[in-house]
């Protein structure tokens, strides 16, 4: 479960005052998530999200992600726009946390996922990334290519106990990557961890995209590529080929590729695989037993890394 402030009613009384949402009526943890404190308030108003952000979050980078949730929704994406309080800001601290008070959207994450969910993603991909090409703020990439080895250096002493020979594996791996990762490829804002958990349907069509605290400024291929690791694969590792191509072609009737973003398709979704690896790798060996959040597995993304490795062009991924 993912609450790890926790927030008395008094606190919350006080915080809600500063907005005009009404009085709260209820206040339940979101066990769902794992990176922030969520709870779902319920106020004479209807429904909202509280979140308290938590360790990966930087303080300083909040104001890039509210702003930008708040620009793509003006631009007709189905994000939730985030609260302002009759002061004007959508930030402020509460037990001792930074927070913020976020538009509550409707719809389910898909379970069970089908072409059809990975042609809709596409096009609501593209049409997040076109829509962000005119927002102002920039964030770098925290969890970029420069900050790949770094992060496997913090817990390459025990990946092998996670893996035998997952050290050597990883280390040769990040070697290909730094020597051929492509650079000059088109940027802009990217949601940078579009996982189906952070997309809600709602009667076959998308209702909402969610969980905006990694986007950054980057290549806007990379997003779909770590669309296609984490949409594209079933639960026993195959790679879909039919959910590849939906998600693409659904890219590309909204936003056109060029030549080198499709050349590029493969490394970029072996960087993708390496990037969720080592911060799951990091976490999983760095969550104490017992602990209240139950780390992600790291296995999964050696495997759909191996295979990434494995494949020799785009049209493999799904590419025509
Ligand atoms: N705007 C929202 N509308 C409805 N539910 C939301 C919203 N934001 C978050 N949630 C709920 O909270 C859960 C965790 O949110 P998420 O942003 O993924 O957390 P984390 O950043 O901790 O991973 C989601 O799976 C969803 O159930
Ligand atoms: N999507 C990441 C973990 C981040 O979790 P989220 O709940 O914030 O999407 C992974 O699967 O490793």
């Amino acid at each position: 479960m993912a609450v790890y402030t926790e927030v008395t009613d008094d606190a919350l009384d006080a915080f809600l005052e500063q907005y005009d949402v009404g009085r709260p009526l209820s206040c339940k943890g979101i066990a769902e998530g794992v990176e922030n404190s969520n709870y779902l308030v319920t106020t004479e108003t209807g429904p909202l999200i509280l979140t308290l952000y938590e360790r990966r979050v930087q303080p300083g980078d909040l104001p890039f992600f509210l702003g930008l949730m708040d620009h793509l929704a003006g631009r007709g994406i189905p994000c939730p726009t985030p609260i302002r309080g009759r002061d004007g800001r959508s930030l402020r601290d509460l037990a001792g946390r930074p927070a913020a008070l976020i538009e509550f959207l409707p719809g389910m994450w898909p379970r069970r996922i089908t072409p059809h969910h990975c042609d809709r993603l596409g096009t609501a991909l593209a049409r997040l990334h076109e829509a962000g090409l005119d927002f102002t703020m920039t964030r770098p990439n925290s969890l970029g290519p420069a900050d790949w080895r770094p992060l496997f250096e913090r817990c390459a002493d025990h990946a092998d106990d996670v893996h035998p020979g997952l050290a050597a594996e990883l280390d040769a791996a990040l070697a290909d990557l730094e020597a051929g990762f492509p650079k000059d490829l088109p940027t802009g804002v990217i949601h940078a961890d579009l996982f189906p958990d952070n997309v809600f349907f709602l009667r076959d069509e998308i209702s909402g995209l969610i969980d905006f605290y990694f986007a950054c400024t980057d290549v806007l291929a990379y997003d779909l590529a770590v669309c296609l690791n984490a949409w594209c694969f079933e639960t026993r590792g195959e790679f879909n080929v039919t959910k590849a191509k939906r998600l693409l072609d659904g890219y590309r009737a909204a936003r056109p590729l060029d030549a080198a973003e499709m050349a590029a398709l493969p490394v970029l979704a072996q960087g993708a695989a390496m990037r969720f690896l080592l911060t799951r790798l990091y976490d999983w060996v760095n969550t104490p037993e017992g602990a209240l959040v139950k780390p992600k597995d790291p296995l999964e993304y050696l495997h759909k890394l191996r295979f990434l490795r494995g494949v020799d062009g785009p049209a493999a991924l799904g590419l025509a």
